[in-house]
């Protein structure tokens, strides 16, 4: 392993100490110990480091936090190491994507196996950014130079470069001179198909009239200072300026990425929209840089271009292919066409291939293990097993060895040697539903087999090279796991590579229609029933419902509904009804409550509906529409506890 130059950014000078002898010890090299941000900065500058151990509070007013977003800018990794594990306080430092967490009083161990997992997800980013770097720059030329109408090189051009730069909404707009500017939009309308926009164009799909809309453009473009867009930094971002909380509601748009580039004697800004409320990562924005040199050729080309012709025969356009998806909304079984699921496609289109563990986090229900499936179908193991475990159905006594195997005799009633998961699946993949509920103990041995690649069957003391790629899934918020002590913070980490986050099936409610066909399909077939269709209000009556359950529920409820048809159609669907309790208030004995009382009730009852679960996609902070750290403020202030809503 390559040992890097490492800044301590500590105020402490007793623990900064203690650090640089732990990793001078095993052969880091430490370039410099700073207290406070702006002497962060100034040995940031003289000393070049390649890593940086970052705590939260320092000296003066500005945070490790704050410094968190400069280094991302800088590209340069680094690590949390602090005392706090404050869930607000994690869920920000989270969102400034750290390759590490380390709290405080951590072992030397502690501190060398979030050095080896930050520097094992370093590289397998930069894996990912050297992989997708297709000639970007050829494709454009070749699309440029075709005869054809501007708009329709535009949208091609967009698909090229959505294939890299994933968006669902792009704005290019000129913002230096801010004379009269000629803005491109495009949107993603479905997964291969774009469509642009003139700002009248734009206007009117908006409803907004073109006064309004020459007011807010001319400071409409964002003080960015940063690149990523996400959670509450897109919340405030739509904040800011009126043109892109307009156009954000309409095309239902929840993160951003923004990137300057300077063409001739312009500066251009492009904002890239996704309607994946966490799409962008610092991999994302690394990419902006190097494809800056395509870029500014798009720019100049779709901007400053010429209309060769009218007329028009739209090309698919070659080598690069954006992700295989269906229009008709079958991806390798998984039925929906939403633009959620779209963004789930993209990701394990790219991530499949290789042996990344990848997480990935939904409710109950939302086909979690379909989603495993699809990643290990198009992986090269295809041909191998996918053995699944789930993690929550097996006693806490079993567990160890169910995954790892024991040899004869290893405890009482041991009385054949077995195979455990892990080499059941080797050379192929194992899929670890339920990863939030495994022991403490089993996480420790998991960690293990993640970094040595190596298993130890119970009672044996002979170890085991296995090949294994790990696919992991669960409906537990990790990060409270994590700050409540219940889950490793390391192989938290480790795990947590490569998420892919499954909406919930009310945020994707058009993709009932497909689904409930995709059912009925299913299961006439099954149980030779002529039940084929289903008539418009039952239908309707299925999009209006919130659908706790999700798929799973729906399919249970169309196969129940198909037994209870008459003829050939449903026509009645039997929907669970709303809790009447929590509406007892209402009725002869009405009392009127304080709007303490109000708040804490709806606060409790979102909370129940979204399973605990306070922020991220499907959270209850989504649902209220407020930050979670103003959530988590009231949950706090309220006296609502995890008991009362679980
Ligand atoms: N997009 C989809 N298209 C078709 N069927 C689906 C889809 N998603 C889920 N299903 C079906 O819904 C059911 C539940 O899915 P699955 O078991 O994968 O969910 P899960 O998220 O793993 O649930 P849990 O967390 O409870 O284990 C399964 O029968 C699955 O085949």
């Amino acid at each position: 392993m390559i040992k890097e130059k490492i800044l301590i950014v500590e105020d402490e000078f007793i623990v900064a100490n203690d650090l640089r002898i732990m990793l001078e010890k095993s052969g880091y090299k430490v370039c410099g110990i700073a207290p406070s941000v702006p002497k962060a900065l100034e040995l940031i500058k003289t000393k070049a480091p390649n890593w940086i151990l970052l705590d939260i509070f320092l000296q003066g007013d500005k945070t490790g936090i704050d410094l968190a977003g400069q280094l991302t800018e800088m590209d340069i990794p680094f690590i949390y190491i602090s005392a706090n594990t404050n869930q607000g306080i994690l869920e920000a430092a989270k969102a400034t994507l750290p390759y590490g967490f380390l709290v405080k009083p951590f072992r030397e161990k502690d501190l060398m196996v979030m050095l080896d997992i930050a520097q094992y997800r370093h590289a397998q980013k930069q894996k990912y950014t050297n992989n997708t770097e297709p000639g970007l720059q050829q494709q454009l030329e070749h699309i440029f130079s075709k005869n054809e109408a501007l708009a329709e090189k535009i949208k091609q051009a967009g698909s090229v470069l959505n294939a890299v730069l994933p968006f669902d909404f792009l704005w290019i707009s000129r913002i230096q001179p801010k004379t009269s500017t000629r803005d491109l939009y495009i949107q993603r309308v479905n997964s291969n198909s774009f469509r642009t926009y003139t700002a009248d164009q734009l206007c009117s799909e908006l409803l907004v009239s073109s006064r309004d809309f020459k007011v807010w453009n001319t400071n409409a473009t964002p003080n960015a200072g940063k690149p990523i867009f996400n959670g509450y930094d897109f919340r405030k971002l739509r904040m800011e300026s009126n043109w892109i909380k307009a156009t954000s509601d309409h095309f239902k748009l929840e993160s951003a990425l923004i990137t300057e580039l300077k063409l001739n004697d312009e500066t251009f800004q492009l904002i890239f929209f996704s309607h994946a409320p966490e799409m962008y990562t610092r991999v994302h924005s690394d990419m902006s840089g190097r494809f800056e040199s395509s870029l500014k050729f798009m720019i100049e080309q779709s901007i400053y271009g010429k209309d060769l012709s009218t007329a028009v025969q739209i090309q698919e356009s070659p080598s690069i292919q954006p992700a295989k998806i269906a229009v008709l909304g079958d991806f390798n079984g998984i039925i929906g066409n939403s633009r959620l699921l779209h963004t789930v496609f993209e990701k394990i289109t790219l991530v499949a291939p290789d042996d990344t563990s990848v997480l990935i986090l939904g409710e109950s229900g939302t086909g979690k293990e379909k989603i495993a499936l699809t990643i290990h179908k198009l992986s090269p193991r295809a041909s191998k097993p996918l053995i699944t475990v789930n993690c929550a159905a097996l006693p806490l006594s079993l567990i160890e060895s169910e995954l790892f195997g024991h040899e004869k005799g290893a405890f009482t009633g041991a009385n054949e040697k077995r195979i455990g998961k892990f080499e059941q699946a080797d050379g192929g993949s194992i899929f670890l539903d339920e990863i939030g509920e495994l022991p403490l103990e089993a996480q420790v041995k998991l960690l293990r087999v993640l970094q040595e690649k190596e298993i130890e069957r119970l009672g044996g003391n002979l170890t085991k090279k296995i090949n294994v790629r790990i696919i992991t899934a669960t409906n537990r918020n990790l990060e409270k796991e994590v700050a409540e002590g219940r889950f490793r913070l390391d192989l938290y980490y480790r795990l947590n590579v490569f998420p892919i986050e499954l909406p919930a099936l009310r945020q994707r409610k058009e993709d009932i229609e497909v689904l409930v066909h995709h059912f009925l399909d299913k299961y006439s077939k099954k149980n030779s029933r002529a039940v084929t269709g289903i008539s418009a209000e039952a239908l309707a009556s299925l999009q209006a419902y919130d659908w706790p359950g999700n798929i799973r529920e729906l399919e249970h409820l169309i196969e129940r509904s198909m037994l209870m048809a008459n003829g050939t159609e449903i026509t009645e669907i039997d929907l669970p009804t709303p809790s009447t309790s929590a509406f007892a208030e209402v009725g002869d004995n009405f009392k009127a409550k304080t709007m303490e009382e109000m708040e804490r009730d709806h606060i409790m009852r979102v909370l129940k509906m979204c399973n605990g679960k306070v922020y991220g996609p499907g959270g209850a902070a989504e649902v209220l529409n407020i930050p979670s750290t103003t959530l988590n403020s009231k949950i706090k202030k309220l006296g609502i506890r995890y008991e009362f809503v679980k």
